[in-house]
């Protein structure tokens, strides 16, 4: 569903995406994990049709981002860090008016809205004003925006980022949901969350990936995740960057 090959990104002299190929399957949940700085928001931006690579090709169901943009970006449900919401509308409303910009019409979008409400657990806030709702009810309001159109790949920037642990676990049981029909890449400093949520996970270190497996492969590496990441991530033991 998403392929990625030797991709590269310079940002002047800074090559911030080094050679980096991947592919990400139907029924795969990626943790896409790496230090600051590592180049995974950028790999991101360039996946989901937001940034141009310097080299390499981004293919998304099998057709090229750079020559089929408008069908590419239709398949992606992307949750950036920070999602634009109008704090004035309702949780419904909100939805209703994205669906209509996404050119779902008439019964359709009642069909749409009233799905994402119930996948997302929003029907107890769905005709409370955004501006009012916690920070997690808000965050799961743009993960139902970002799949109103049902696409088949999910690309999620730290989807839970400062939740508290209720919270994180309302999110990551909508992810799973819909994990097993579509393929979903997420990016995250949180290794619990690679633990309990991923499939499969890549760590990327100074623009390349340094490690692509299982999450199975990645625990049997040592009793402890972050001592994992950390010699992944740190080269021979010195600070990085
Ligand atoms: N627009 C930009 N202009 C210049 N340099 C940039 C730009 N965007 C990213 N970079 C640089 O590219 C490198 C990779 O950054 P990127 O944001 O992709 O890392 P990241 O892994 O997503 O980090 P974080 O976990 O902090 O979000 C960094 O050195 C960053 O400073």
């Amino acid at each position: 569903m998403i392929e990625v090959n030797n991709l590269v990104r310079y940002f002047g002299d800074i090559r911030a995406v080094n050679n980096v190929s991947f592919t990400v399957e139907k029924g795969d949940i990626l943790g896409f994990i790496g230090p600051n700085g590592a180049g995974k928001s950028t790999t991101i931006r360039m996946i989901t049709g937001y940034l141009s690579p310097s080299a390499g090709e981004v293919k998304i169901c099998g057709k090229s981002m750079s020559d089929n943009e408008m069908f590419c970006k239709a398949q992606i449900g992307y949750l950036p860090e920070t999602a634009p919401l109008y704090h004035d509308m309702s949780v419904r409303s909100f939805l209703n008016f994205t669906a209509e910009l996404r050119g779902i019409d008439g019964k359709d979008r009642k069909t749409a809205v009233d799905s994402v409400i119930q996948r997302c657990f929003l029907e107890r806030v769905a005709h409370q004003n955004i501006g009012t709702l916690s920070k997690g009810y808000r965050q799961r309001t743009c993960f139902a925006q970002s799949v109103l159109h049902d696409p088949p790949i999910l690309i999620l920037d730290e989807p839970t980022d400062g939740m508290d642990p209720n919270q994180k676990f309302e999110i990551r049981k909508i992810i799973e949901g819909f994990g097993q029909e579509k393929a979903v890449m997420i990016s995250t400093h949180i290794l619990e969350e690679v633990e309990v949520l991923c499939t499969r996970v890549i760590v990327m270190r100074r623009g390349e990936i340094v490690a692509n497996e299982s999450v199975s492969d990645f625990k049997s590496r040592g009793d402890k995740l972050a001592d994992n990441f950390r010699d992944l991530t740190l080269g021979n033991g010195g600070a990085d960057w």
